[in-house]
């Protein structure tokens, strides 16, 4: 069953409509993503699944709550993450999480989650007084501390470096193995293809395409490209004989093999048939950025 369900969303700042009839379902235990570029309404749609705006139109319920009707019984059972600018500067890490778990019916061991967290050392620090890295992991600390069953994270690293970035994704991942449902805004492709089961690609307030990673970019080109430079010349018809196969080509010293389905496994058993090794080999294939422009017609960040 489907523990977030949004449909036919519409949201309207003035005349401007930055939700457009947006719908999707999280079933549980899913890292969805909400993936589009600056302005396309992101922020908005998980607000509205939060309670925190009045949708003008559609519906949205979360574990079959009314984020507007429901509005108690529901903070009780959703985490959001918080704006940086949203903690007061001298608020220390402790006092942050003791004051959190006390809006809770039955909040988690705060003082477990800021060990799972690496932030123990910074229970007497000052908000002001942390890393980006450091107030990301807090903030999602504040999210969890209710011991929600769906947490909501927005824009989770804007302004990380790679390794705080790549030791977060460790981190959601650790928290949906303990059976939480994540619903995540991003603008990063590399993040959208690495944390999330499935993602609805949002442009000008409305939904373009919900499906895998996987399923998007496959929407777009399943070819694969194989190039490597061969150690001894080899015949293209041995190559081209595959059904794998759909082209040969050479490029300088270098084989270019087009073609779908497993073609790496096709192309290197056959080369090692004929004792050929392949130096420099490299796989390629259509990004979630081609599956965006194609999609959408335009590159994700214009
Ligand atoms: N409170 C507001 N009043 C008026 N317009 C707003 C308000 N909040 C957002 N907007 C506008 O609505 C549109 C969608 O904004 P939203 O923040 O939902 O997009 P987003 O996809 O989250 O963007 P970003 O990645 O930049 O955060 C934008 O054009 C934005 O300028």
């Amino acid at each position: 069953m489907a523990i977030i369900e949004v449909d036919g969303l519409v949201k309207r700042y003035g005349e401007h409509t930055a939700v457009d009839g947006v719908g999707f379902a999280v079933e549980q235990g899913e890292i969805f993503g909400i993936l589009g570029p600056n302005g396309a309404g992101k922020t908005t749609t998980v607000e509205c699944v939060e309670g925190l705006r009045t949708p003008d139109g559609g519906t949205v319920r979360v574990c079959g709550l009314d984020p507007q009707r429901d509005d108690g019984d529901l903070r009780q059972l959703l985490g959001a993450q918080l704006q940086e600018s949203e903690l007061p500067d001298k608020l220390k890490v402790g006092e942050a999480m003791e004051l959190y778990s006390s809006f809770y019916r039955d909040p988690v061991d705060w003082r477990e989650l800021l060990r799972t967290l690496n932030l123990t050392e910074k229970r007497n620090t000052q908000f002001r007084r942390l890393s980006g890295g450091q107030k990301q992991r807090l903030s999602i600390a504040l999210a969890l501390v209710g011991d929600p069953k769906v947490a909501v994270l927005d824009e989770l690293t804007t302004g990380l470096d790679p390794q705080a970035r790549r030791d977060t994704w460790d981190l959601i991942e650790a928290v949906r193995d303990r059976g939480v449902t994540i619903l995540l805004v991003t603008h990063f492709m590399e993040e959208a293809e690495r944390l999330c089961d499935r993602l609805a690609v949002i442009d000008s307030g409305r939904v373009v395409a919900v499906d895998t990673p996987a399923g998007l970019v496959s929407r777009v080109d399943d070819r694969q490209r194989v190039r490597f430079r061969p150690s001894a010349p080899l015949d293209h018809a041995v190559l081209t004989a595959l059904p794998e196969v759909t082209s040969v080509e050479r490029a300088g010293s270098r084989l270019v093999v087009t073609g779908t389905g497993d073609l790496l496994l096709a192309v290197t058993a056959v080369l090692a048939r004929h004792r050929v090794t392949a130096a420099e080999l490299r796989v390629e294939q259509a990004s979630l950025d081609d599956a965006f422009v194609t999609l959408t017609g335009r590159p994700f960040d214009s």
